[in-house]
């Protein structure tokens, strides 16, 4: 059976987005070229320096801790077909699966839920509109305000719509905060673990 290169697994609470506090179990894939500055994942942007898991192993992982959802990310999860991996994950485990991308390459995989967070150093594939359940917009600074609002037009209208300012810079957190006062149809994610020291 297929395996991947895995950055990590971790199990957790989501810190993030729509999700945030579920328990949840996380398989970080590796290898991602979007290249955004401000990635705090770095390590996982080689494809080639992590350990190679089977779905099986990755799936006993999952069943040792028994969380009540599994989180597919990365790196850019979507550089690898991901059909035999939501497909045996499914099929060993019976829980929900989640996605986080960028979107930067072709769909693939099955979804309970995606979250879209594209990046404007990479566009996204147009694959990914008909998948998307949440957008979450990463905002170092104004304009990434103004750029939020393409994606908010060019996704379904159910989406649900997250600003997630960077974690430990003050002023963009405010910033953010004032968006959201005139801007009632966006929410703000914190990234809630990194204020906890969870993974
Ligand atoms: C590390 S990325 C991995 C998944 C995928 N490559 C992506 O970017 O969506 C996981 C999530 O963290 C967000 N993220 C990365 N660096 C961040 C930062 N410095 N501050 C806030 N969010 C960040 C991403 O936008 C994404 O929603
Ligand atoms: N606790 C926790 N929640 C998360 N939600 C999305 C994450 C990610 O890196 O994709 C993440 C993460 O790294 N940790
Ligand atoms: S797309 Fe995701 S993993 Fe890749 S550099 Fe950007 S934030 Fe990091
Ligand atoms: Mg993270």
């Amino acid at each position: 059976m297929k395996s991947y290169p895995i950055v990590e697994t971790f199990h957790s609470i989501q810190g993030e987005g729509y999700w945030m506090g579920r328990n949840a179990f996380f398989i970080r894939l590796g290898g991602c070229d979007v290249g955004c500055w401000f990635c705090d994942t770095k390590e996982s942007w080689p494809m080639d320096k992590h350990p190679q898991y089977s779905v099986e192993q990755l799936a006993q992982e999952v069943l040792a801790v028994n969380p009540s959802m599994v989180v597919i990310t990365g790196g850019e999860p979507l550089m690898h077909d991901l059909h035999e991996l939501t497909e045996g994950l499914r099929a060993l485990c019976g829980l929900p699966l989640h996605l986080e991308t960028s979107g930067a390459y072709p769909f693939s995989g099955t979804f309970d839920w995606v979250t879209f967070s594209p990046k404007r150093f990479k566009s996204p594939d147009s694959s990914i509109g008909d998948y998307v359940n949440e957008l979450k917009v990463v905002i170092t600074g104004a304009e990434d305000l103004e750029w939020a609002q393409k994606y908010a037009q060019w996704v379904d209208d159910k989406v649900v719509k997250f600003l997630q300012p960077e974690w430990n810079s003050s002023e963009t957190i405010d910033l953010t905060v004032k968006f959201i006062l005139h801007h009632p149809e966006w929410r703000m994610s914190l990234q809630t673990h990194k204020f906890l020291g969870w993974p």
